[in-house]
């Protein structure tokens, strides 16, 4: 495999989180190399330091990125990448005042793409998904965890778990595949909503087999926390790893779920409340924070992140790309959104699409960071330095993008 030699740039470590993310005063700590290097062979990072600190080896090929920026690949940890379909017809009912979660309770939103990817075959499915990973790519994104979620049904998470696993095959991106079978209640199951719960744990074993997590919709009008509880011990009785979307719309306690499970990470948390957070902090478990839902929701509502980082919870940043709440795809984008919403430093923002989204999806022994022994995840960013990226918004700063020390991507 070829040796690749990136030098003169400006490169974000974000080393020594390996073991646990950043959080509290260390979040947005960089690890800054001015005038770096680094090293990639057999897909992992071999070397990394200042130019000239050691030997370039005579067969790589040699990167010149003049000053650029360089950070480690963006890892997107909560997305509903594998869908077909669109909702353009929801948003002016939206802009016109119509709520989200009203737009569900009618039979649209969820259960709308639901309806789409029922007709859908795997094919179409997969195409369209595919598409969308590559405008992911664009925009610097190495990892992403995907979620089924669309089917509600066995025959169509199944479309879309296998969608998960093909775009893993076809690319050399990581996708880290979650069963969300309970993210609606059907509307065969609208006055049975138990009977659909047991149908969820029947469909366990099954999607055990494509996905490493399982999530649920822990909302009003959609899971209880006690059916979420329910699904989520029968899913680690199967061996899954679980994530909790909770606390989004209405406080539920989904958070305090999410730290009584052991969950990875707790989604969404517009409500949480001091408790939730409290056990959050107490018990690791990643806060992964949506400012793109919030903007194209156009609730007043963010999460309260700077209580977040008092307390000590640790923040990953992510696109919840799907075709209602956040159709976007642009991981820079968010980033801004959070800077101005969050009041997240561009450092913190970074941090939080990187070391600390990978340990959201328990691969920070992987990636996330430039260390050596780490895969060779990397991205080049045509930016001086990284307040650059969420400043200069609404455009992609990509320049490059390698992925397992192959270049996958270039401007
Ligand atoms: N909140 C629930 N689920 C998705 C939205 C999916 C959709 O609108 O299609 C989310 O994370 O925002
Ligand atoms: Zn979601």
């Amino acid at each position: 495999m070829e040796k690749i030699v990136i030098k003169n740039a400006n490169i974000v470590t974000m080393a020594g989180f390996s073991h646990g993310p950043q959080k509290g005063k260390e979040f947005g700590e960089l690890g800054v190399i001015e005038g770096g290097t680094l090293i990639m062979s057999n897909g992992k990072i071999d070397k990394v330091g200042k130019d000239g600190e050691f030997e370039i080896p005579e067969d790589a090929k040699v990167y010149d990125v003049e000053g650029r920026l360089v950070t480690p690949g963006l890892v997107d940890p909560h997305t509903h990448l594998a869908h077909y379909g669109s909702r353009e017809n929801e948003y002016t009912w939206r802009i016109e005042g119509m709520p989200y979660i009203d737009i569900l309770k009618n039979g649209g939103g969820i259960l709308e793409t639901v309806r789409q990817n029922r007709l859908a075959t795997e094919e179409q499915i997969f195409e369209q998904s595919m598409e969308n990973l590559k405008r992911m790519i664009s925009f610097g994104v190495t990892t992403v965890e995907s979620k089924s979620g669309y089917g509600l049904d066995w025959e169509t998470e199944l479309k879309q778990l296998k969608t998960n696993k093909k775009l893993q095959e076809e690319t050399d991106i990581d996708i880290v595949s979650t069963f969300l079978g309970a993210h609606a209640i059907p509307t065969d199951f609208k006055n049975n909503p138990e009977e659909f719960v047991e149908k969820v744990i029947e469909m366990l074993p099954q999607a055990k087999e494509y996905a490493t997590y399982c999530d649920v919709f822990c909302e009003e009008g959609v899971f209880t926390p006690e059916q979420s509880e329910r699904i989520l011990l029968e899913a680690k009785k199967h061996g899954f790893k679980v994530k909790l979307h909770a606390d989004e719309i209405v406080p539920t306690g989904g958070a305090q779920l999410a730290a009584k499970l052991g969950a990875d990470s707790a989604d969404h948390l517009l409500c949480v409340d001091e408790e939730g957070m409290e056990m959050m902090a107490k018990e690791g478990v990643v806060a992964v924070l949506l400012p793109g839902t919030s903007f194209n929701l156009m609730t007043d509502k963010y999460a309260p992140a700077q209580s977040m980082i008092e307390k000590e919870v640790p923040i990953a940043l992510a696109s919840d790309f799907n075709p209602g709440s956040c159709p976007t795809e642009n991981p820079q984008l968010i980033m801004t959104l959070a800077c101005l919403n969050y009041k997240l430093t561009p450092a913190q923002t970074l941090a939080a699409y990187t070391i600390n989204a990978a340990h959201s999806v328990g691969m920070a022994d992987k990636i996330g960071s430039i260390e050596e022994g780490k895969q060779g995840d990397v991205v080049v960013f045509d930016c001086p330095n990284v307040d650059y990226i969420p400043y200069r918004f609404g455009i992609s700063h990509t320049y490059s993008v390698f992925k397992k020390g192959k270049l996958i991507w270039e401007k």
